[in-house]
């Protein structure tokens, strides 16, 4: 795990950063209180910091508290280095955000217990996020957490000329899979048509199960032609091959309807997911196994697939 520790002082930096790599940390270092907060707002920057009160710039209460304030979606544990330990100066240092305190100069052992106890905070913050983010029978995002991913891209689209593409998926006859090989068959089913279909996504792409056999890929960056190219892959990979399950080998296919919006449209999510859902309507109605584009006026046509053969219409 990676843990930035922040101090002017060279020697201590020296010294922390050889016990703590000694305990299996990635010890990333920061000289003031400016770059140690830069270091902690970065997309994968460290979940635990050392950070010395008293620092040019930014001192490090500062920095707790500009942290805390980021509202960032990950939890930070901090840990204050410092040599003020009168019960005022820590009230202020935790009042600033910081979850712990070490007095300088420092015990190893002391830091060692303080770091673990930090880490076992983050653990489980990491395991509560995923596991209030992920849908507990195909481990990709759930419904809130998926729509969490779109309504964000659909803010930072107006900021790129590119076009933003969702696509909703619906495994066909479910229920009569269901009922023919039962319900446990059929979570094998979903399962393994989630991960066929999560391979054919680029892994800056998200997916989720939007409800029961009904899936959403939100692709960034991804036009109406590229989306195209996608669902058809993703139709593939269900048609092309039988599920094996412990109840018998299912075939099953899958019916895909796809929007896209670019950056001029102003457009509110439910007017895009309603686009697309009105699309996997159209390739339902179409006989299934096909994938349809919307229209941006909200109508469908058939793309691809299925019944109308490959590239049959496109609008
Ligand atoms: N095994 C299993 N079945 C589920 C799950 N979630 C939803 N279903 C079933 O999915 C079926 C969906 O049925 P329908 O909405 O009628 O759709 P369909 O049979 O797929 O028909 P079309 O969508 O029109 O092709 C229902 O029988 C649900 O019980 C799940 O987690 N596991």
């Amino acid at each position: 795990m990676k843990v930035l520790v922040a101090d002017d002082d060279p020697i201590s930096v020296l010294y922390l950063q050889d016990v703590l790599s000694e305990w299996g940390y990635e010890v990333v270092v920061a000289a003031d209180g400016l770059s140690a907060e830069a270091i902690l707002l970065q997309a994968d920057g460290p979940l635990l910091a050392v950070l010395d009160w008293m620092m040019p710039g930014l001192d490090g209460t500062d920095v707790c508290h500009n942290i805390r304030q980021a509202g960032l979606e990950r939890y930070v544990y901090m840990i204050m280095l410092t040599s003020r330990t009168e019960t005022e100066f820590i009230v202020a240092a935790m009042n600033a955000g910081a979850d712990d305190y070490v007095a300088k100069p420092f015990i190893a052992e002391e830091m060692r217990v303080r770091l673990r106890a930090g880490r076992r905070i983050v653990d489980l913050e990491q395991e509560l996020r995923r596991q209030a983010t992920r849908d507990a029978l195909t481990g990709i995002f759930n419904r809130g957490a998926i729509l969490d991913v779109l309504q964000k891209e659909i803010a930072r689209r107006v900021r790129t000329p590119d076009f933003l593409s969702v696509i909703f998926a619906d495994l066909d006859h479910f229920k009569r899979i269901n009922d023919t090989y039962g319900h446990l068959a059929g979570d094998e089913v979903l399962r393994e048509a989630t991960r066929r279909m999560a391979a054919t996504l680029r892994n800056y792409d998200s997916f989720g199960r939007y409800g029961g056999e009904e899936l959403l890929a939100v692709l960034p960056d991804c036009d109406p032609e590229g989306a195209l190219i996608v669902a058809e892959r993703m139709r593939g990979a269900m048609a092309d091959a039988t599920v094996p399950t412990a109840y018998g080998d299912v075939a099953v296919t899958v019916s895909i309807g796809i929007a896209s919006v670019n950056h001029a449209d102003a457009v509110e999510m439910s007017d895009l997911l309603h686009r697309a859902d009105g699309a996997l309507y159209a390739a339902k109605l179409r006989g299934r196994n096909c994938v349809s584009v919307a229209t941006t006026d909200g109508r469908a046509g058939p793309a691809s697939g299925g019944a109308g053969g490959p590239d049959a219409w496109q609008s």
